[in-house]
């Protein structure tokens, strides 16, 4: 079963969106004060992570493998609208090449990989409701490609639903999700309608996620 997490019914409160300012082009975050506090537990959001070759050369791959399926309105577990999704662990030698760049880059070392690559995706009208990745599936870490449009996900803390923050996820970009960010806050990806960033319209098309996670070890907190 490809699901890996525990949804969190509750609607997550309106934040971030167009009032707290980050200095202009500067920040992928919302709200500055929370995101460095994320950063420091291992979060991360790195823009041009990938070449346009590269992503392409990624899509070229995938887009066979999921043009056989189609999209499915809602996920068992409620979380996901809208999406198509595979688990691969084959790749061409380029793109083997690119997800170990991206295992490098943002799995800790000598910590268990989940060996097989989470493909999502989401159609135009798509998107994904609050939740955490079950820790009984997925270690401390969750890093994801972007690939075909960018969008808004956002991170509620769990406890503190005031405590949130918007990531804005360009294209092409990667995001790394470790420490609080990982596991005591939701993560969810917002429908076109609601995908503002500091005020600004980032519209959804049709995005790709290609996620790489940590295997869990006996010692995650659950
Ligand atoms: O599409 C993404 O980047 C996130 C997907 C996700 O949250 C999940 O599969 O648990
Ligand atoms: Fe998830
Ligand atoms: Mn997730």
């Amino acid at each position: 079963m490809l699901r890996r997490f525990a949804a969190v019914g509750r609607r997550a409160l309106l934040c971030g969106g167009g009032e707290a300012q980050p200095s202009p082009g500067k920040s992928w975050a919302s709200s500055e004060a929370l995101w460095r506090r994320l950063q420091a537990g291992g979060a991360s959001v790195v823009p041009g992570f990938l070449s346009e070759e590269e992503e392409a050369l990624l899509v070229a791959e995938l887009e066979p493998q999921l043009r056989r399926r189609r999209y499915e309105e809602e996920h068992w577990d409620g979380a996901i609208h809208k999406y198509r999704e595979t688990e691969k662990s084959h790749w061409s030698k380029e793109s083997h090449e690119i997800l170990q760049r991206v295992r490098d880059a943002a799995l800790p070392p000598g910590v268990p990989q989940l060996s097989q690559v989470h493909v999502l995706d989401l159609a135009k009208t798509g998107y994904i409701k609050p939740h955490v990745d079950s820790v009984k599936f997925c270690g401390c870490t969750i890093a994801g490609l972007s690939l075909l449009s960018s969008s808004v996900m956002r991170l509620v803390h769990e406890q503190n639903p005031q405590d949130c923050l918007d990531l804005l996820l360009e294209r092409r970009s990667l995001y790394i999700l470790r420490g609080p960010a990982r596991y005591e806050y939701t993560h969810e990806i917002l429908k076109d309608e609601d995908s503002f960033f500091n005020g600004r319209k980032v519209p959804r098309e049709r995005r790709i996620s290609v996620i790489c996670r940590n295997l869990p070890l006996s010692s995650d907190p659950s």
